[in-house]
């Protein structure tokens, strides 16, 4: 579904990206780990268009997605959701979900005015897609309450929703548990899977919580000063020695 070739990305002398090649398949959780300023996030602003890259190709399901713009590359299917929640805190649960529905919207503006035929249809259509995200996530009590009233978990719930709402070919998830608590990372690891196994979502997950990463993923690749370590099943790389030196070298330096 994605390939990331030989992605290389430096700003002012400062290498984030230096040579990264993966891939991810179509069914596949996979994971990005490594130590504090270790490229993780440069990779997620490539793939997602923040970033264009000095070297190296990005495509997703054969479409070339380099140098796109972020509107673009959401268009043709990468669904974001990032470290801090990034929603419309004062509008609702439903409202939010309704906005990750923006891309397909396909009825121009006189037809949205006169609310006739296929604006009325789409709209009926989009309606439904958020509905079942809402039960889906279990959001069904907070559907009409503003985002910002929610407690965290539930908003970083809510920005999944958001990034499901778009029908994304590929979903990127920027440290999805930060700042959870253990009730709230359990409930969203739960999420995670049903994700990949309800929907068939492919995704590539940036976390620090190890046990999180060992447990979801299906590969996990390791990076360190933009420099792939490893890449393997969540075992080989705990048993690697040149990550356990990676995550040590991060010790000697703090
Ligand atoms: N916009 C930018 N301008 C200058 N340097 C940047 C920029 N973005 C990232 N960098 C640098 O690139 C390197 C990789 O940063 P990146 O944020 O990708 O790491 P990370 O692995 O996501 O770190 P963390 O785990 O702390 O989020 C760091 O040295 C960082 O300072």
């Amino acid at each position: 579904m994605l390939r990331f070739e030989d992605v290389r990305l430096s700003f002012a002398g400062v290498k984030a990206i230096d040579g990264v090649s993966f891939t991810v398949a179509k069914d596949e959780l996979f994971a990005v780990i490594g130590p504090n300023g270790a490229g993780k996030t440069s990779i997620f602003n490539v793939i997602s268009g923040v970033y264009r890259p000095q070297q190296g190709k990005v495509s997703l399901d054969g479409a070339d997605l380099t140098g796109l713009r972020p509107d673009k590359v959401a268009k043709l299917g990468v669904a974001r959701t990032f470290q801090n929640v990034e929603l419309f805190q004062h509008l609702t649960v439903l409202e939010n979900l309704m906005l990750g529905r923006h891309h397909h919207i396909r009825y121009g503006t006189l037809a949205a005015i006169a609310w006739l035929g296929r604006a009325r249809r789409e709209e009926i259509a989009n309606r439904a897609v958020v509905e079942d995200i809402v039960d889906f996530l279990e959001l069904a009590q907070w559907r009409r309450l503003p985002v910002g009233l929610l407690p965290y978990g539930v908003q970083k719930r809510v920005e999944l929703g958001r990034a499901l709402a778009m029908e994304p070919k590929l979903l990127l998830l920027d440290e999805p548990v930060a700042g959870m608590n253990l009730e709230e990372t359990e409930d969203m690891a739960r999420f995670i899977l049903d994700v990949r196994e309800e929907l068939g979502v492919p995704m590539i997950l940036v976390e620090h919580d190890m046990g999180l990463v060992m447990d979801l993923a299906d590969r996990v690749m390791v990076v360190d000063f933009g420099v792939p370590v490893a890449t393997g099943t969540p075992a080989e790389v705990q048993s690697n020695p040149d990550v356990l030196r990676a995550y040590l070298g991060e010790v000697e330096r703090a």
